[in-house]
């Protein structure tokens, strides 16, 4: 692809000069580029990076398309949880001033019996009335009131330690302790681990990938070849899968010389995507930008690793939109497809997207979950330039909507790809890539991004750049990682003490993660009995609420998130102070991506986590990632939690009163939900039935079975993965019980090397590895048909060639349309996919039957390729 000059001014005064006279001819000249291929050049042209043109824009992203994608509200009368909540609240406090009124009343009745008293005792009773009606008046002051003042008791606190109105009658007493001075037997190991950690951390500084496997480095035996280990490990270990993966990733030296690019001015980019970065408030390229985008401006694959935060998101689009700014405008065709793992991910990015392609004519489509089927349906038909998607909707649209290919694809971003490859969306992944064609270009983007070829080879890559620009499994520096240690006998005590740092610590942009929907839930109530302004983000909510909730955050209208890993990966709030772990997550990759939501793009970020005793492991393990400066330990009063625990123990009943009336509310409107459906029914009956079914690549029990094994896998595989990743560190002790216990290192890896070429299995396998490597780094055969051209060709020549190849009777079936025709071929189909065989030929027809037997879609695929040829 041959880069575009854009016209630098450097020219101060000309700058001034044509200020006014260029602002008109811009916005002219932007209308004229939409327009006109070759008048993409203006020479008087002046660029404007400092907000004169141009003002940053507040937020990078909004809701604005999936607000106008979500389906028509159907009007229900069911109290919302808020609204029970403050029912509850309200109730509770008209409670709390009856008693006041009685009090006071009493009060009086004795003001009355003094009379009679001498004056003396007078004065005293006077005294203490006025004493007693202090601290009434101090308890009148709501719990909401309370919240909002907390600050000014603290900062209080040392005048009036024992107040309640001036002050807070506890004292606070926390602390953080640095690691290497603890005292607990797992921590003594620390100092020198963290030291060895250092040492890496600057050996990696420049941008190279942290090696799993050189983390035996790290193994803290005392060893005469300690010093040299470094090099040692990295020559002897895993030979072979160092071998694959040279073969297997393309060199980045020899594809680009100079990638340090001062600006995004001087990277060669059209003026309206100069102009989008502008407005986003974007001048300078981050290091995995820099990276990026002169390669993906050549057509590379790419495999893209940076800590969150970083700017992966403009990485790709920069470059994705640049490309699509030269495309042929003849015909409109789907040339980008962009996945990622959540809805409000994609929401995000597709957001982004729009942003930054504001000054061309690219468009742009929003594929996911929740939001109108129909009007996505209408968008694709228009072949937008990109579609942005969620795997499973983009599957159905497929699948399901007429004339909806991906053969045009030129382009395949994944981002969070580490996790679209793991079991439960695999599956998913899969099936996409299939109907992709091969020769397109694909980036993956992660901030634990894998280089596992076993991995990535499914993606059918193309000799990928590795771009790793941190060592990877690393947290931001600037992120500050504190731990509360909770002990067994503690555990009850989470609540508790999630609670006293919300109430007394983190008062603003919090989001808060828990590793279910139920207690997220329950601790929602919590929060708003108590005064504390949230909302939660799980997948129980309608797609309404889950953006209302993420609006509300990030406008500041309320102050906590209360989240479950949904929003761990990718979303970007800006101003997030603290991420709080209610409990640790259950991997490390894991925990990377939620704490990776503060201290992003330069910020300053704090992580607050409650580890329990069986956490540990893998407390180890993020101490070992990060820098000493980092690690933090927080203790908790015990005073405050008895007093918090009370506070809990008051409002636990009314906890359970809302989350009954919740569920009756819910029960209601699922029964009127069910009553207008029936209406519906009745009354839209013809359409509704001629509609064709929709159909799905995995039966409905296959489906179950991807996302158990999806639940599992992850916590096992992830499990294994940071076992295998701490394999030297953290299992020493399980380690050292082995065969090898108490050998030297080097000694270990040689009897390991030994071992694995005595074995004729291990031999073949790693044969076979490196094979498959080097044969992937062949150029692919000019003549070779693609998967995609396969079926084209098939398009072509009518049913005769499927005839032959599939051995089955779609001459017959393409012939006869009735519902048994069809239906006899698809669960013999589906079964032979669930025994495993011939999973993607059954698929295809499936998905052949389908259309052959639904004669809009038949037609409307003969429409296309009649236009292509
Ligand atoms: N060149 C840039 N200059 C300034 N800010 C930038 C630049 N590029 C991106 N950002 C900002 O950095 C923040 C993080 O960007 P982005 O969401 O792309 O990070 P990421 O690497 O994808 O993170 P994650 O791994 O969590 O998905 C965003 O707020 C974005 O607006």
């Amino acid at each position: 692809m041959d880069f575009v000059m854009t016209i630098e001014d450097d020219n101060e005064e000309n700058k001034k000069l044509n200020n006014e006279k260029n602002n008109e001819k811009n916005k002219r000249d932007d209308k004229n580029n939409i327009n006109s291929e070759n008048d993409i050049i203006n020479p008087e042209f002046t660029f404007f990076i400092d907000g004169i043109n141009n003002k940053p824009i507040e937020h990078p992203w909004d809701f604005n398309a999936a607000r106008a994608g979500l389906k028509p509200k159907i009007p229900v009368k069911s109290k919302s949880i808020d609204e029970i909540i403050e029912n509850k609240r309200l109730e509770a406090k008209k409670k709390k001033n009856h008693e006041i009124n009685d009090k006071k009343k009493m009060n009086y009745d004795d003001d009355e019996l003094s009379e009679s008293e001498k004056d003396d005792d007078l004065e005293k009773k006077y005294i203490d009335r006025n004493k007693k009606k202090e601290t009434m008046k101090h308890d009148e002051v709501s719990e909401d009131d309370r919240a909002e003042n907390d600050e000014e008791e603290e900062d209080s606190d040392e005048d009036e330690p024992y107040t309640f109105g001036g002050g807070v009658d506890y004292v606070i007493e926390d602390e953080y302790v640095d690691t290497s001075e603890n005292e607990d037997e797992d921590e003594d190991e620390r100092p020198e681990e963290k030291n060895e950690q250092k040492k890496k951390k600057a050996s990696n500084s420049e941008g190279k990938m942290y090696d799993k496997d050189s983390k035996e480095d790290e193994d803290e035996d005392e060893d005469e070849d300690e010093d040299e280990s470094d090099e040692d490990s990295n020559e002897d270990d895993n030979e072979y899968e160092r071998e694959r993966k040279k073969a297997y990733f393309a060199d980045k030296s020899e594809i680009i010389q100079n990638e340090d690019a001062e600006s995004f001015q001087t990277m060669n980019l059209s003026r309206p995507i100069l102009k989008g970065l502008s407005q986003l408030g974007f001048i300078q390229p981050t290091q995995i930008q820099k990276e990026t985008i002169p390669i993906a401006l050549m057509g590379k694959d790419i495999c893209g690793g940076a800590i969150t935060g970083s700017g992966k998101t403009i990485a790709f689009l920069v470059p994705i939109i640049e490309r699509l700014f030269y495309r042929p405008r003849q015909t409109a065709e789907v040339r980008v497809l962009i996945l990622a793992p959540t809805r409000e991910l994609t929401i995000q990015c597709h957001s982004v997207a729009s942003k930054l392609a504001a000054f061309t004519d690219i468009t742009l489509c929003l594929c996911v979950g929740g939001l109108s089927l129909k009007q996505q349906e209408t968008e694709l038909r228009a072949r937008p330039d990109i579609v942005i998607a969620t795997p499973g909707r983009l599957i159905d649209h497929v699948r399901n909507s007429p004339s909806f290919l991906l053969e045009s694809i030129e382009i395949l971003v994944i981002d969070e790809a580490d996790r679209m490859l793991e079991v439960g969306f695999a599956d998913e992944l899969n099936e996409i890539v299939k109907y992709c064609p091969k020769s397109r270009q694909t980036m993956l983007f992660s901030a634990t991004m894998t280089d596992n070829v076993d991995e990535l080879i499914r993606l059918s890559l193309n000799r990928p750049v590795k771009l790793m620009i941190d060592s990877i499994k690393s947290t931001n520096t600037k992120l500050i990682q504190e731990f509360i240690r909770i002990r067994e006998y503690q555990e009850k005590n989470r609540e508790i003490i999630l609670l006293i740092l919300c109430k007394k610590y983190f008062k603003h942009k919090v989001i808060i993660f828990f590793r279910t929907k139920s207690v997220a839930h329950e601790m929602k109530v919590i929060f708003g009995l108590l005064g504390l302004k949230a909302s939660e983000l799980h997948g129980n909510l309608s797609q309404e609420q889950r953006l209302e909730a993420l609006e509300a955050f990030r406008d500041g209208k309320v102050d906590y998130l209360l989240a479950t890993d949904l929003a761990s990966r990718g979303l970007d709030i800006k101003g997030i102070e603290t991420v709080i772990n209610y409990d640790i997550p259950q991997s490390y990759d894991q925990y990377i991506h939620r704490v990776g939501r503060t201290a992003r793009a330069g910020r300053n970020g704090r992580s607050v986590t409650l580890t329990g005793e069986s956490d540990r492991k893998l407390l180890k393990l993020i101490i070992k990632h990060s820098q000493k400066e980092q690690i933090k330990k927080r203790k908790i009063d015990v005073e405050l939690i008895k007093e918090y625990s009370k506070k809990l123990e008051d409002i636990k009943e009314k906890v359970e009163e809302v989350l009954k009336e919740e569920k009756e509310e819910k029960l209601m409107n699922q029964a009127e939900m069910e009553l207008l459906k029936g209406q519906n029914l009745l009354k839209y009956e013809n359409e509704i039935f001629s509609r064709p079914a929709r159909t799905w690549f995995q039966s409905e029990k296959e489906k179950k079975l991807s996302k158990n094994l999806s639940a599992d896998n992850i916590d096992v595989k992830k499990r294994m993965r940071d076992e295998n990743d701490n394999e030297e560190g953290v299992n020493k002790k399980k380690i050292k019980r082995d065969k090898y216990a108490g050998m030297s290192r080097k000694k270990k890896r040689r009897m390991k090397l030994r071992e694995d070429d005595s074995n004729p299995q291990m031999k073949i396998e790693n044969f076979k590895a490196v094979r498959l490597a080097k044969k992937s780094r062949r150029p692919a055969k000019i003549n070779k048909i693609s998967e995609n051209d396969k079926t084209k060709e098939k398009a072509k020549n009518g049913g005769e060639k499927k005839k032959k190849n599939n051995g089955i009777g779609f001459e017959m079936d393409l012939t006869d349309v009735t519902k048994k025709a069809a239906f006899a071929v698809v669960p013999k189909n589906t079964n032979k996919k669930g025994k495993g065989a011939g999973k993607g030929k059954s698929n295809d027809v499936i998905k052949k039957k389908v259309k052959s037997s639904n004669g809009i879609k038949k037609k409307s695929m003969n429409v296309k390729s009649k236009r292509r040829k």
